[in-house]
């Protein structure tokens, strides 16, 4: 069994891992890991843990660390994680630029798999938007996603990863094209921009669309249950348990790259 810290435990998404990882037959949690100020620090969980902070566990007992909690925490927890050479899936949205060359710097040291959206579709729909935006090469491209009134970033760190998928497939430079959320004014050839949604309970939706004059392709991905980035995240860490230092992600575990770029050459 993989022994999992769950760092965020007590979170939307730290909640689904802890239901998963107590249904998983490969991996258990071993580690519920919050803020000492949490209202649940010290608390028991249903199979007998309590609560605790990074200053009281032990990392003899976790060989991976799943991390969603907020951006705010990554340095700490990028920081044990190195300390302890442990590997680490990092699931937090709307870090800076200097943040994600955190995630880049430990990766000479420990294994480290960045996703944005641990789950399958996403992974695959990013492939799709880069094929379709190099095929429409003069298509308008633009993204909405919709997400729950308690999310804080904006916009949603897998629309951002869409928009880079789709300036990869055009060889454009993502922080020349990426317009950030629409705003006033006429649109400027090449740009991408983003509209955003927030409201009750929706846990996550995205759409690219590419328009040209005439007609349009909508490609989109809908979340309906938590546990669906939960798994991808446990799937994410079970793979990352088995790698060398490096930084990952969600495509280097399903081989997407391998699948698409046989599929190209036929
Ligand atoms: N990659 C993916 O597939 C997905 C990513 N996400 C991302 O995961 C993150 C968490 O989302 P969600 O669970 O909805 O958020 P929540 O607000 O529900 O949970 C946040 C968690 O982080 C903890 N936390 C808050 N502030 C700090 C801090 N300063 N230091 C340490 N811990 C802190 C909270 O603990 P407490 O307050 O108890 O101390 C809580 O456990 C977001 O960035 C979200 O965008 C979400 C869904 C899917
Ligand atoms: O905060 C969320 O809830 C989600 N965040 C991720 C993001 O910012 O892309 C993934 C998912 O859509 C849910």
């Amino acid at each position: 069994m993989l022994k999992v810290g769950v760092l965020g435990a007590s979170g939307r998404m730290g909640q689904a891992v802890v239901t998963a990882l107590g249904q998983s037959e490969k991996a258990e949690l071993t580690a519920a890991i919050v803020r000492s100020t949490s209202s649940v620090f010290g608390k028991e969980l249903d199979n007998g843990l309590k609560y605790t902070s990074l200053k009281n566990i032990n990392a003899q007992n976790i060989d991976v660390l799943i991390d969603f909690s907020l951006p705010e925490a990554l340095e700490e927890n990028l920081t044990y994680a190195l300390q302890s050479k442990l590997p680490v899936v990092v699931c937090t949205t709307g870090l800076t630029d200097k943040q994600q060359q955190m995630l880049a710097t430990a990766s000479e040291q420990i294994p480290v798999l960045y996703a944005r959206n641990t789950s399958v579709g996403v992974a695959l729909l990013e492939q799709l938007v880069a094929l379709a935006s190099a095929a429409l090469s003069t298509a308008d491209i633009e993204i909405f996603e919709a997400h729950h009134k308690h999310k804080k970033d904006a916009p949603s760190g897998t629309a951002i990863a869409l928009g880079e998928a789709a300036a990869k497939g055009r060889h454009q430079d993502w922080s020349t094209v990426n317009t950030g959320v629409r705003g006033d004014g006429v649109r400027q050839d090449e740009s991408i921009g983003f509209s955003v949604m927030r409201a009750g309970d929706i846990i996550g939706e995205h759409q690219v669309t590419l328009a040209t004059e005439g007609e349009r392709i909508e490609l989109g991905h809908k979340v309906s249950n938590r546990n669906t980035f939960a798994q991808g995240a446990i799937n994410a860490g079970l793979w990352l348990y088995r790698q060398k230092p490096g930084n990952y992600g969600m495509q280097d575990i399903l081989e997407l790259n391998k699948v698409f770029s046989q599929l190209l050459k036929q």
